[in-house]
């Protein structure tokens, strides 16, 4: 089927749904490079949200590739009937998506060739077309509507005391443009953490709303692990440095994100304390906001722009987050991607949160990388621990640095060395840590985390 698709075609003016809004090249004005049938399928999509995919392959089929044509003739077209979406039960209810997938029903396993062109965005709204083109999986009206509805509400209550991180970028002190908290499940752990070489001040006990949702987060993530080890990991083994253990989240950071420009800038997720191939399990309230995600390319001339940076160098994608969805990072996520909350020109208030999102990431700290154990750099500090991603040479290797760096008016001392990990990435003192045989038995027998740390 794709040799039809190797065919020129006209151009077509950009679809507002599907490219990226901010001001750039337009994908239509690039060089006339044919794009792949996946490619052009999202493009009617955006274009035709109401189509489902086999009325929209069938349009491309008759259109002979050109999805100008496509487009005109499923505008005009009787045949071709939109389909009907339910009426909603509750409110930020998720309907079905099929209408928007790209990915035809019988695919599984990852997409052969990445959807993304350069300095673009592709949005991405079914569950199949997420965990088919990015390293997460998404599962839509989560929590019952009602226990769901409880949690932003006690949530709301407490966001307006979060605060807004400090931090130092190229000898500036910035503020991140949202606010936030970190939530442990025991006190003994409260002041123990350190980030970008600061303890954490202002930790909180999980509220009872968040440790109620715990419970079927830690379920559907464990499930969504399986899933995805067997139906798109290589020979359906798990990933090498990735934890054989049960996923038991046992701290929170919860995101706020008050207005349509609060948002969080690229990153991946600090390893210090969830240690190599982590996953985080994500939970949305409130607004849908946009996630969005890019792979990381080791270093390359040719992919660097002027100022430098490797931004945008082959597009993004962007995952609808609406209110009661859970979102899983699978445990290639943080070494191999970036992702970030992007700012929105726009947003639909929340009938309870108006125009706050609120994002609860359960985590699931180590006890072998409690800083207790973890190597102190020449301050003093527990050190914090980096992934590779940029250097070709030694991509993917791990290390422990001096994370003092980052604090606004100290210099560090740049301390460096390399961290092992063995298989199921355990640090080499894990032995030497007490520990309990696992940690589902400790919290079924009523028995909290920090047990773990006393000794
Ligand atoms: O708000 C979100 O969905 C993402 C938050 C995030 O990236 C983080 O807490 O590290
Ligand atoms: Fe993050």
């Amino acid at each position: 089927m794709d040799a039809f698709i190797s065919r020129k075609r006209r151009r077509l003016s950009p679809p507002s749904a599907l490219v990226d809004p901010r001001p750039g090249p337009s994908l239509f004005e690039a060089p006339a490079e044919e794009e792949s049938t996946d490619f052009k399928l999202a493009l009617l999509a955006s274009l035709h949200p109401n189509l489902n995919h086999e009325a929209l392959l069938e349009a491309l089929l008759a259109s002979q590739g050109s999805v100008e044509d496509a487009s005109e003739t499923l505008n005009h077209s009787r045949t071709a009937s939109p389909r009907k979406r339910p009426m909603t039960t509750a409110v930020g209810y998720q309907s079905s998506l099929s209408s928007f997938r790209i990915t035809p029903p019988q695919s599984t396993g990852l997409a052969k060739r990445p959807l993304t062109k350069k300095g673009k965005t592709l949005f991405l709204y079914s569950p199949e077309d997420i965990e088919r083109h990015t390293p997460c999986s998404i599962i839509h009206n989560f929590l019952p509507a009602e226990q769901a509805d409880e949690l932003l509400l006690e949530l709301l209550e407490e966001s307006p005391s979060y605060q807004k991180l400090e931090f130092k970028l190229f000898e500036k002190v910035v503020k991140s443009p949202h606010t936030f908290c970190f939530y442990v499940d025991n006190w003994e752990e409260k002041t123990e953490y350190i980030y970008d070489g600061r303890k954490v001040e202002d930790v909180r006990l999980t509220t009872p709303g968040m440790r109620k949702a715990s419970r079927p987060v830690e379920e559907a993530v464990n499930q969504e692990i399986q899933r995805r080890v067997r139906d798109f990991y290589p020979s359906g083994k798990k990933l090498k440095n990735q934890s054989a253990d049960r996923w038991t989240p046992n701290t929170a950071f919860v995101n706020c994100y008050d207005g349509p420009h609060e948002s969080v800038g690229y990153h991946s997720d600090q390893l210090t304390y969830l240690g190599p191939r982590a996953v985080i399990g994500s939970l949305s309230l409130g607004v849908a906001r946009e996630f969005r995600v890019r792979k990381i390319y080791a270093e390359d001339g040719e992919l660097r722009k002027d100022d430098g940076s490797l931004a945008d160098a082959q597009g993004q994608i962007s995952i609808h987050l609406p209110h009661n969805s859970l979102l899983v990072m699978h445990a290639e996520m943080q070494e191999e991607w970036k992702h970030s909350i992007a700012p929105a020109h726009a947003i639909d208030p929340h009938p309870l949160a108006k125009n706050k999102r609120l994002n609860i990431t359960y985590r699931c700290y180590k006890e072998d990388l409690h800083p207790q154990y973890t190597p102190k750099c020449k301050c003093g500090v527990p050190c914090v621990l980096r992934c590779v991603t940029r250097k070709k040479e030694t991509r993917g290797k791990y290390m422990w640095m001096c994370h003092t760096n980052y604090i606004p008016g100290q210099d560090g001392c740049s301390f460096f060395q390399w961290a092992e990990f063995d298989d199921d990435g355990r640090p080499p003192w894990w032995s030497n840590t007490s520990r309990l045989d696992s940690s589902t038995e400790e919290r079924d027998g009523g028995e909290n985390e920090s047990s773990k740390h006393n000794t």
